[in-house]
């Protein structure tokens, strides 16, 4: 059963033209994927519809084969807390150390304590943060910022984790890193999806490519079909 299906999916927002027309593809688990295109294709859209942020016009979006038209209320913090979230800018909490900037989902979870240390100490060390724990994000690098943001979207281990342009600050060494952790996580059962108009790093990561042109989904590529940037 794929963890996300697009079936047919337009998105007009008011006064505008279509933002998505017509999409379809279903991601399955464990995957990963990026979603590329210039600026304004479709992209930021597209993930939006993901975390309920928007309302598709026409067609359906569904997570694990639920219609996500049908969830309203509290069904959408539910369903937003099975979706992890990386952000360009990282909007991590300013005057929150970064263990409690990374603990706050579990902690809204109503996980107890101990367990949440455990589990945040954990998460810090893999992601070569453990030395940073007690720092404020004011103090980090950017790279590090941006671990840490990742840190927060896959410590409740989401069946989905979707990233807009989460590359799109750093130099490209940073770049490379902070991909290669996002390849990693497939590992742990969590499907990924990157938004990037950074085709050489796109590349470089060998994995599937849906091309958003005009709103329109105009290619799919296999990893095995991509040629060398
Ligand atoms: N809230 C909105 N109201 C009206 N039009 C919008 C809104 N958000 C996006 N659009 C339009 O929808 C289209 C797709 O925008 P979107 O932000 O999804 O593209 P994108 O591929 O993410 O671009 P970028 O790489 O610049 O972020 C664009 O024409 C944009 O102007």
């Amino acid at each position: 059963m794929p963890v996300l299906r697009f079936d047919n999916v337009s998105k007009h927002y008011p006064g505008g033209h279509a933002a998505l027309a017509e999409v379809s593809f279903a991601v399955e688990p464990g995957e990963m994927l990026f979603v590329t295109g210039r600026s304004g294709a479709g992209k930021s859209t597209l993930l939006k519809l993901i975390q309920l942020a928007e309302r598709p016009s026409r067609g359906a979006v569904l997570f694990e084969e639920r219609n996500l038209a049908r969830v309203r209320g509290g069904g959408i913090a539910r369903h937003r807390r099975e979706v992890g979230v990386v952000y360009q800018n990282h909007q991590l909490l300013a005057d929150r150390s970064v263990a409690d900037n990374v603990a706050l989902p579990l902690v809204l979870r109503g996980i107890a304590r101990g367990e949440i240390g455990k589990r945040v100490r954990s998460l810090l060390d893999k992601l070569g943060l453990a030395a940073r724990a007690g720092a404020l994000p004011g103090q980090l690098s950017a790279g590090e910022q941006q671990r840490v943001g990742i840190a927060r979207a896959i410590i409740a281990e989401p069946r989905l984790l979707i990233a807009d342009e989460p590359t799109g600050n750093l130099d490209p060494g940073l770049s490379a890193e902070i991909m290669d952790l996002f390849a990693a996580l497939p590992e742990r059962g969590t499907s990924v999806l990157v938004a990037s108009h950074d085709l050489a790093l796109v590349k470089r990561m060998r994995k599937r490519v849906l091309v958003l042109e005009q709103g329109r989904l105009v290619d799919d590529i296999a990893p095995e079909d991509l040629v060398d940037a």
